[in-house]
């Protein structure tokens, strides 16, 4: 069998809908910006990834894709080459925020080899948790994702979802979550409200879902003392505290003192940050992300890492859409100890550009698609439609993690250090 080849490549920047979720950093903004990768192949297939579509990762993404015509389908170390090689000047952007810390060339790389594993797939008719290894589960559980959260962007409507400003409010949105989708783990998005209030909410969720495995991220917004502090609180409640604080050296001191384990997705982030983590015994689970740990193979390669050293895995999530949660099914229905329910945003979002009959969750779980490639279908129309949005929805500079602050009425930012 002759493997087919790479004859072209198109980066299309879309803005889907985000309700006001609050984080660390302030507010969601009324859209989420994503890259959609399409890999057309000589013998006519198509592979389809998903990627950050900040400004500065768009430019690399265009410098990569004018790089791939002519690439065998199968050879991926080729492609990590090329994307190495043409990086070597940064992709002539200059590479901000949380990707400073990253692999650039992780990052790029990801949605590039997800297409292409998309496009192996469809030519040897396998799913690609088959190219992963094979899946060890026919379902991957999920977590619900609890957000403090305004009613609605203000001078919008008040979506679906109402205002979650309050413990009773946070317990109403995880009932919610759990009835809608039948998830059996909750986090909780912290780092918003002082340390005291947000260890009240895991409380009431632990109440009312005494069953529930529970976690909660501040996302690095909590000093040494007050993630100690937390900690005892929270202790046989959590089954691990996630990013208390920033910094290897920062989860090192709280990990000394207490038996819950640590969960990182912001002071792990990329291979060479393990070696430092283990030796510090700072974090006891990694969150993977395909995203930007090169793809999913080298999510497989983390997961060894982590089962090698007697760390858990999970996987973490930023706003995405299907074809993100088609290849984090398939990466985690192939990695046998992520064990942990992952993360996704995916019941937040309400437009989507698959066509829908795949990826539905069933008792918190999403069932591994068996067609072959990713198991997803694009739907143009849909591509078309969230691209003009992107054109016109004037958020287009932002970066990966930073929220932008430009509608904060009556919510105090927390830049607090706790
Ligand atoms: O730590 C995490 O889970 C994240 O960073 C995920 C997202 O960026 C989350 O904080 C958000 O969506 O606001």
């Amino acid at each position: 069998m002759t493997a087919s080849r790479i004859s072209r490549v198109v980066v299309t920047p879309v803005a889907f809908t985000d309700p006001p979720l609050l984080n660390v950093v302030g507010v969601h903004q009324p859209f989420a910006l994503r890259a959609i990768i399409q890999i057309h192949t000589d013998s006519g297939t198509v592979g389809l990834g998903e990627t950050y579509a900040d400004e500065a990762h768009l430019a690399r993404l265009g410098t990569v894709a004018d790089v791939l015509a002519g690439l065998d389908v199968f050879d991926l170390n080729g492609l990590r080459r090329r994307v190495v090689d043409v990086l070597e000047d940064g992709g002539g952007a200059k590479v901000a925020g949380m990707l400073a810390l990253k692999n650039p060339a992780d990052v790029v790389l990801s949605p590039f080899e997800v297409a292409l594993l998309d496009i192996q797939g469809k030519e040897l008719g396998r799913p690609v948790s088959d190219l992963l290894g094979g899946a060890v589960r026919d379902e991957v559980p999920f977590s619900a994702y609890l957000f403090y959260k305004w009613a609605g962007h203000p001078g919008s409507d008040a979506d679906a979802w109402g205002e979650a400003l309050d413990p009773d409010a946070i317990v109403a949105q995880a009932t919610r979550m759990v009835d809608a989708y039948g998830f059996t783990a909750i986090k909780l998005k912290g780092g918003v409200f002082a340390p005291q209030q947000e260890v009240e909410a895991v409380k009431a969720l632990s109440a009312a879902f005494p069953d529930h495995k529970l976690r909660i991220d501040p996302n690095g917004a909590w000093t040494v003392g007050t993630s100690i502090q937390v900690a005892k609180e929270l202790e046989g409640l959590i089954e691990y505290l996630e990013d208390p604080t920033p910094g290897i050296d920062g989860m090192a001191q709280v990990a000394r003192q207490t038996d819950i384990p640590l969960a990182t997705n912001m002071c792990v982030i990329a291979f060479d940050h393990l070696k430092p983590a283990v030796g510090a015994d700072a974090v006891q689970v990694v969150l993977s992300d395909h995203h930007y740990w090169g793809g999913l193979q080298r999510s497989r390669l983390l997961g060894g890492i982590c089962d090698t050293f007697g760390m858990g895995l999970s996987m973490h999530s930023n706003s995405h859409l299907g074809i993100s949660l088609a290849a984090m099914t398939h990466l985690a229905a192939a990695t046998p100890n992520l064990t942990y329910a992952c993360d996704t945003h995916y019941p937040w979002k309400t437009e989507d550009l698959i066509k829908p009959g795949v990826l539905d969750f069933a008792g918190g779980s999403v069932q591994v698609p068996n067609a072959p490639g990713l198991g997803v279908e694009l739907d143009e129309d849909a591509l078309g439609r969230l691209h003009e949005q992107y054109l016109s929805c004037g958020i287009r500079g932002r970066d990966d993690t930073a929220y932008l602050r430009t509608f904060q009425p009556d919510f105090t930012p927390n830049t607090a250090r706790w």
